[in-house]
């Protein structure tokens, strides 16, 4: 990458985009909303069950302007939804002020292992035992989502919550490789302690991005 180019990511003026696309919110609290995705590439957190591993390289993503990204999603939507890979790894600055000028609201899917930049309507919290959010996204945080894998992960679940804001939506999301197994529990666990919810990969399920 050329020096200008370097300093334009570095600034959030540029982002190594993997993909861009319309579809339904599948997870979580906006399930079944309709809303742009912008995936952000590069994430170092590790995690062996992740569904979008290409992600991981950021060099492997074309840094990309992000007032042309903008410009894509307010033709699509009122709502932006920027995922990745690890978005925070990047200045959100430039990309969430940008959206918000056009009236697109965003909203963030992030594990929050990095410095929480730009302007959130709607964070999406997914902590990850390999590397665990910062004390600042818990604070910000409007929905907490647990992905289980295994039994231990509800223990996981329970420190979470207790660590984010008291108006946090809490969810419990069965690993998508081992739903079969776990999703009987996460059934069994929120009827037994209602202040969660479950989260369905829905998207997954109806064959859509
Ligand atoms: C691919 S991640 C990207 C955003 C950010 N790195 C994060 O982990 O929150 C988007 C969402 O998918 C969830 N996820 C990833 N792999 C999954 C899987 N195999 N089954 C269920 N959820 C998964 C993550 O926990 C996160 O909530
Ligand atoms: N439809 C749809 N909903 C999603 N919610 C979170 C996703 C993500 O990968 O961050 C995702 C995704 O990839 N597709
Ligand atoms: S933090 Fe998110 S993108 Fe990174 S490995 Fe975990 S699930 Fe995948
Ligand atoms: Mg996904």
């Amino acid at each position: 990458m050329d020096s200008k180019t370097q300093q334009l990511v570095d600034s959030g003026l540029m982002l190594p985009l993997m993909e861009e696309f319309y579809t339904i919110q599948g997870e979580g609290y906006h399930t079944g909303t309709a809303a742009y995705f912008i995936r952000i590439g590069g994430c170092d957190v590790g995690c062996h069950w992740c569904d979008v591993k290409e992600s991981w390289d950021s060099n492997l993503h074309p840094p990309t302007l992000t007032k042309e990204i903008v410009q894509r999603a307010k033709s699509y939507s009122n709502i932006a939804v920027i995922t990745g890979g690890e978005p925070l790894m990047w200045d959100m600055k430039s990309l969430t002020n940008s959206l918000q000028n056009k009236n697109v609201k965003t909203h963030i899917e992030t594990s929050g292992a990095y410095n929480l930049s730009g302007s959130w309507d709607w964070i999406c919290l997914s902590p990850k035992k390999l590397k665990l959010p910062l004390t600042e996204v818990y604070q910000e945080a409007n929905e907490l989502k647990i992905i289980i894998y295994n039994k231990s992960d509800f223990k996981f679940a329970e420190e979470q919550a207790a660590k984010v804001n008291k108006n946090c939506q809490l969810f419990l999301q069965a690993e998508w490789s081992n739903k079969d197994k776990m999703t009987p529990q996460i059934i069994d666990y929120v009827m037994q302690n209602p202040k969660w919810k479950i989260s369905i990969q829905t998207h997954k399920h109806l064959n859509i991005p």
